[in-house]
């Protein structure tokens, strides 16, 4: 598991046995720090000879209204990177328009499938950004390139591209803290966000300890 904040990782260790298989880290806030912590993780496992067979980004992350209300849970079809890319006349043109890298990673369709059954999470496109979006201008218009986004954070693109580095399947777990839209500290619900959190990964257990990349 990578969490942007230990906070995160916390919660997330919270709902996991004790003596379980999964290790969580905190890899850093934002797609850079969460990519550089990400491929440390794994490097260091690899190079061990113990590799990981699965990386899950995980934490809080703002919903879409109505789409994710506050304390919902997201499992990522989809993690994509919103931000990268270039701004035109026409508008943004992300990286891949331009002949470069990618910007959407796909986790296991099955493993998507089992984590959302096992906790009632909504499945649907998780957004990557650089810079939290701030109003209901720039909310609309990630909506309208993106139509099936339900949540948006900072670290799950830089988190897959790295497991991508290792060969590694990736997931995105997100618990819905905040609207995506105009800055509203005071409606932030972290604490209900963090609880979900726990909850989700008692649920995601049986599913991670038995899950098989092969399958
Ligand atoms: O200062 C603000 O208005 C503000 C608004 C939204 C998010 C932030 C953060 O600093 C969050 C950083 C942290 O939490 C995740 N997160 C939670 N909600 C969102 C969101 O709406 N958009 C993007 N990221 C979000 C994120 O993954 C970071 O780890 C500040």
């Amino acid at each position: 598991m990578a969490t942007a904040v230990p906070a995160e990782r916390d919660a997330v260790a919270s709902g996991l046995p004790a003596s379980g298989v999964v290790d969580v880290v905190a890899v850093g806030v934002g797609p850079a720090a969460a990519a550089a912590g990400t491929a440390r993780v794994l490097a260091t496992a690899a190079a061990a000879g113990t590799p990981y067979e699965l990386v899950v980004s995980a934490g809080i992350g703002g919903g879409f209204p109505p789409h994710a209300p506050l304390g919902s849970l997201v499992v990522a079809d989809a993690v994509t990177a919103a931000d990268l890319g270039a701004e035109t006349p026409d508008g943004f043109v992300p990286v891949t328009a331009l002949g470069f890298g990618r910007v959407t990673h796909e986790p296991p369709a099955a493993l998507v499938r089992e984590l959302a059954a096992a906790s009632g999470a909504a499945t649907g496109t998780v957004l990557t950004v650089s810079t939290v979006t701030g109003s209901a201008g720039s909310a609309a218009a990630l909506r309208a390139r993106h139509p099936r986004a339900l949540a948006e954070a900072m670290e799950g693109f830089g988190v897959a591209e790295a497991a991508a580095a290792l060969g590694i399947p990736v997931a995105e777990v997100r618990a819905v803290s905040n609207a995506v839209g105009p800055r509203d500290r005071a409606a932030w619900r972290i604490a209900d966000a963090l609880a979900a959190l726990t909850e989700a990964f008692g649920k995601f257990t049986p599913v991670l300890e038995s899950w098989n990349r092969h399958d």
